[in-house]
């Protein structure tokens, strides 16, 4: 497993304003489309391309395009949908599935309660998006679903993680060359209820509006 925490001042900038409790939703969601364009930059660059023709008003050249099969992009929702958009942008191609994912904030458990993927990905890339890798389950759920699918290889796209989430996944996919992190930051650690030390508190709500 290769891990990559990014380290450049536009990132731990936008981190930073999504830390603080006073950022608003609106302003909240824009920083966390932004953050994953910045993230995605990274967490493409072994994206498989094409070689393709290009006629440019002067002359033929070479050009890229991204190899079929497409990549998939699969946000856990709901967190992860915050961070679609960014990527799609970025990758106009990729087809998207959905993986809907709650942790039972008591026992901790993974529930999953809605998913939308093909049913074969043989050969695909796929990236999946979540803001937050707390004790590590959800992303454990979220890579074995997409392994036992076929999938060839699979990049986790997140904001911030804590370090026993990191451990965790390191315990199971360590060996495996084929599970990439791209992480925005590596925070201290978790609290007593599993939440993230500084972090940012709880995306999915913070990202759409629930109130405290
Ligand atoms: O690493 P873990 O301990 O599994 O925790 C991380 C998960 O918790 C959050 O989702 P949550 O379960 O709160 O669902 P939500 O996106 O609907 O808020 C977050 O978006 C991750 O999916
Ligand atoms: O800190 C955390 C941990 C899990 N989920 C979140 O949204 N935030
Ligand atoms: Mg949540």
């Amino acid at each position: 497993m290769r891990v990559q925490v990014i380290d450049h001042p536009l990132v731990a900038h936008k981190v930073s304003v999504l830390r603080d409790k006073s950022t608003p939703s609106p302003v909240f969601r824009q920083l966390t489309d932004e953050l994953v364009t910045l993230l995605a930059y990274e967490a493409t660059r072994e994206v498989k391309t094409v070689e393709i023709q290009v006629e440019t008003p002067v002359a033929m050249t070479k050009g890229i395009a991204f190899a079929k099969p497409t990549p998939l992009v699969v946000p856990i929702l709901r967190a992860g949908l915050g961070m679609l958009e960014g990527m799609t942008r970025l990758v106009p191609t990729a087809e998207v599935g959905f993986l809907g994912m709650a942790r039972n904030e008591e026992t901790l458990d993974i529930i999953t309660y809605a998913e939308r993927l093909p049913s074969d990905l043989t050969g695909r890339q796929v990236f999946v998006l979540d803001p937050m890798l707390a004790t590590g389950g959800t992303l454990i759920e979220s890579i074995k679903f997409l392994f036992d699918r076929g999938a060839a290889d699979v990049t986790c796209i997140c904001l911030i993680a804590a370090p026993e989430g990191l451990a965790r996944l390191e315990q199971s996919y360590g060996g495996n060359d084929k599970v990439h992190l791209i992480l925005g930051a590596l925070d201290e650690k978790l609290d007593e209820n599993a939440y993230i030390v500084p972090g940012l508190g709880d995306a999915g709500d913070r990202l759409y509006g629930v109130a405290h």
